[in-house]
């Protein structure tokens, strides 16, 4: 009887290593993040978040790595705090609206005829000016009416504070969470597709791991490109691209799942599959992410990104890399080409506003082309299928009808290179996927079939 190489840990025994490792990095994430929304609003706060950062003060914290300094200067880091001076009333910075300032003016001099009204004095904090480990005393502002006051606050640099019942949303968006469904559906295939009896708890947990590391990966991708991100319709309403989490909030987020979703890929199903799942999310965050600004080779790298979670779902059953899981990994490669080109071809102003190096802007010939090649791949991925003792013969025969129409809508998107034709192939990609692996699965092969044929294939004695 086949016994899946998934690690038999005991139960209790790997919840709680997941629990721990997970909710640490995430509760750890949270309780930094309402600190920080506290430290601005409660001074007792305040002092537990100074306590919290003065006691690291003498370690390495996160402000002193460099690539997070990048975006946001944070307040308690003696080197980064911006010496800005409290703007005097009377300069107005270029872009502002002049008219809002004489409605204040004429207001102001109302107020001050009224001899009974007299704004309380007012101390402002300045931002930059409230370097919390220094302990500077808040800035006094000279007492000034209650409007101009008002107009003083609204030119201040404000943080977002993030609402914990908001995280949840914004972290299923830093996940690009349709896509890491759709990837872990891929993964699930796989590991349903592999030739050995299906074990349910092994299945969950590479499931969950693939889920976590798409998680990470995705999070990662969009810190790094967060000042191209804002450059494009599609992206400018990013969690971080719209300050509504800190970069460190996003990258403790992202090692949140990646650690404990390797964990458990390594230890609780196999090396093997923990290996594809960490290298997937170094290609993705460190090769695929920097690549989509230099050439459009970025594309191919993104479909092998894509195909590994068929891959990881395949060796999480057999705890091998054989044929069948590089089959399963040619179909998402292939199936990746159509969905993305075509995409693609609809977003070229905002890829080209982005900076992005894409088929669609710089060789948008080679786009269509590669998008009918690949899609007409797949017809041939079918049929290659039973040859590899993946499926039987029907499925090149149930999935034809599927695969000739993508191919179909490839042919015109290549022909037609309309905004209509891009766009009915990419939602048919997004339909075509699910429908093809739950095909694959229908026609699997059988075990009883794959014994038989091996007991027949091995020499007679
Ligand atoms: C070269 C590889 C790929 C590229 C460049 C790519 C790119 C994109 C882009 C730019 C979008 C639009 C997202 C948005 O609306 O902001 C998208 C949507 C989507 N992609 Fe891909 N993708 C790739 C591979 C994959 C893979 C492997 C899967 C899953 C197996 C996938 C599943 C999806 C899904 C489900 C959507 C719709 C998500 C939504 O509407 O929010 N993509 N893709
Ligand atoms: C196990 C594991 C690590 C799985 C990772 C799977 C994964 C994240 C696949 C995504 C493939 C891909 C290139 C998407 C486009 O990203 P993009 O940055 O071009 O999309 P964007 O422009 O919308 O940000």
């Amino acid at each position: 009887m086949y016994k899946t190489p998934c690690r038999k840990l005991t139960e209790q025994g790997l919840a709680t290593c997941w629990i721990s490792t997970s909710s640490y990095g995430l509760v750890g994430s949270c309780v930094f993040q309402s600190l920080e929304n506290g430290a601005r609003s409660g001074h007792s706060t305040r002092c537990l978040l100074q306590l919290f950062r003065s006691s690291t003060c003498e370690r390495i914290t996160f402000q002193h790595l460099n690539f997070l300094k990048r975006q946001y200067v944070t307040k308690n880091t003696r080197g980064l705090c911006q010496r800005a001076k409290a703007k005097q009333e009377h300069l107005v910075a270029p872009l502002e609206d002049q008219q809002p300032l004489l409605q204040e003016e004429t207001v102001i001099r109302q107020v001050q005829q009224i001899p009974t009204l007299k704004p309380p004095p007012c101390t402002v904090t300045l931002p930059s000016e409230t370097c919390i480990h220094e302990g500077k005393a808040s800035v006094p502002v000279s007492e000034e009416p209650a409007t101009s006051q008002d107009a003083h606050k609204e030119k201040q640099w404000k943080e977002v504070k993030v609402n914990l019942e908001d995280l949840p949303g914004i972290y299923a968006r830093l996940s690009k969470i349709k896509l890491t469904a759709l990837v872990v559906t891929t993964a699930s295939a796989g590991f349903a597709m592999a030739p050995v009896p299906f074990d349910l708890g092994c299945f969950l947990l590479a499931s969950l791991g693939t889920g976590l590391a798409s998680c990470a990966a995705n999070s990662i991708n969009q810190y790094f490109e967060v000042p191209f991100d804002s450059n494009m319709n599609r992206t400018k309403n990013r969690p971080l691209v719209r300050g509504q989490i800190s970069p460190l909030h996003a990258v403790s987020f992202a090692a949140a799942c990646a650690i404990p979703g390797i964990a458990l890929l390594t230890l609780a199903v196999n090396p093997l599959t923990g290996a594809l799942g960490a290298f997937n999310i170094f290609l993705y965050t460190c090769c695929y992410t920097p690549l989509k600004r230099l050439s459009i080779s970025n594309t191919w790298v993104g479909s092998i990104v894509g195909a590994i979670p068929p891959v990881m779902g395949w060796t999480a059953a057999t705890g091998s890399l054989d044929t069948g899981a590089l089959l399963l990994g040619g179909f998402l490669y292939s199936w990746q080409f159509p969905h993305f080109n075509a995409l693609s071809w609809n977003l070229r102003e905002d890829y080209s506003r982005g900076g992005y190096r894409m088929m669609s802007v710089t060789h948008p010939g080679l786009c269509r082309r590669v998008a009918l090649r690949h899609a007409l791949a797949l017809v041939g991925l079918s049929a290659l299928a039973p040859a590899l003792d993946v499926t039987t013969w029907a499925f090149p025969v149930v999935s034809l009808p599927i695969n000739l129409y993508i191919s179909y809508l490839g042919f015109r998107f290549h022909r037609e290179a309309s905004r209509g034709s891009a766009r009915r192939l990419f939602f048919c990609s997004l339909w075509h996927l699910p429908m093809l692996l739950l095909l694959m699965l229908t026609c699997k092969k059988p075990l009883r079939d794959k014994e038989d044929s091996a007991a027949a294939a091995a020499p007679s004695h």
